[in-house]
């Protein structure tokens, strides 16, 4: 049996209509819900700026205050991220069975692999998207069986990539911690240290004849502590900011970083995870680089224990972070 790919189906919908299944009711569709016309300006923070004091002031803010923020001047060289886009849009550009190599095995608990989300979501639509996920640090829980093999430069360009990455994970970790009054490692060891596992997921959205009808990623606030995301050129994103949908206004060169569930639960609340979803565009490809920042399975989560007491309860419960993730994907009560 042919598996679902919404690249084919994207190819195969050359006149104006498309599978009911990814039409998304009317309470959903952005060409009904979304603000138009208006760009959403979430907060952009140069992180080379000499005054490190505003800089640690604006993480905060803006993770307090939008649970979403852009980062400009980060040290990742725009080559090595236009290098990262190169080789993963080779990856989706290859004849369909080369990628089938690397599907997500099915029945597996791992996200790893090339795939698209089987699952519907409550009105048992789909998202107009295909996928590719695979752990890029550390190095004890990559599985380069998921790692394409080509383009050839595919395993170097994203190894060079994640080794940045971390620099820029450990400067949020730590503004973060700071902003909470916290030593500046206090909250990275908390969170897992450098067991913490990036999980590096590559979106591709194809173009769609009807894109007011669907969504590529459904409403959703990410599971990890953070979320940093590189996209392409073509704009898609939307966050849901006082009551109403705004697309997010693209900002050439800048990470988007996304504030996710545990960091909410690891500041006990201060820090609040951005409800986001993306749209998709009619003659364009849009595709992005989320890499979730996340602890292992058996890791233990729950609000800081310095940042509890008698005047501030606990406002979630302590778990392992597969049971919440289990919880959160099979949308039981937590
Ligand atoms: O493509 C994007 O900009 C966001 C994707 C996303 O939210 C996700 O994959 O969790
Ligand atoms: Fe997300």
């Amino acid at each position: 049996m042919e598996v679902l790919r919404v690249q084919r189906v994207a190819s195969e919908s050359k006149d104006a209509s498309i599978p009911a299944m990814f039409v998304k009711s009317e309470t959903e569709q952005p060409g009904i819900t979304t603000v138009q016309g208006v760009n959403l300006e979430v907060p952009v923070i140069d992180f080379s700026n000499p005054n490190q004091e505003k800089v640690l002031r604006e993480v905060y803010e803006a993770s307090k205050d939008w649970g979403m923020f852009q980062i400009v001047n980060h040290e990742i060289p725009s080559q090595l991220i236009t290098n990262l886009q190169g080789v993963g849009k080779e990856f989706f550009e290859l004849p369909q069975e080369e990628k089938e190599v690397y599907a997500k095995i099915e029945g597996s608990e791992s996200l790893e692999g090339y795939g698209t989300k089987l699952s519907k979501d409550v009105n048992g639509k789909k998202g107009w998207v295909d996928h590719l996920f695979h752990v890029i640090w550390p190095p004890s829980s990559i599985n380069y069986r998921f790692w394409p093999k080509n383009p050839p430069s595919y395993r170097e360009v994203n190894e060079e990539y994640s080794k940045h990455l971390r620099g820029v994970v450990d400067k949020l970790m730590k503004s973060m911690s700071i902003g909470l009054g916290l030593e500046g490692n206090e909250l990275k060891e908390y969170a897992g240290g450098d067991d913490m596992i990036h999980l590096l997921k590559i979106n591709y959205y194809p173009p769609c004849p009807c894109p007011d009808l669907v969504l590529g990623v459904p409403q959703h606030t990410d599971m990890s502590y953070i979320t940093i995301l590189v996209p392409n050129e073509v704009q898609g994103l939307q966050a849901f900011r006082d009551g109403h949908w705004y697309d997010v206004k693209y900002v050439p060169n800048a990470l988007v970083i996304h504030i996710g569930d545990q960091m909410e639960i690891l500041s006990n609340g201060k820090y609040k995870a951005v409800l986001h979803r993306t749209t998709v565009k009619e003659n364009e490809t849009r595709m992005s680089w989320p890499v979730f920042i996340e602890p292992k399975g058996e890791h233990v989560v729950g609000p800081h224990p310095k940042l509890v007491n008698e005047d501030n309860p606990p406002k979630y419960k302590t778990k392992k972070y597969k049971d919440y993730a289990y919880c959160k994907l099979n949308k039981t009560p937590q």
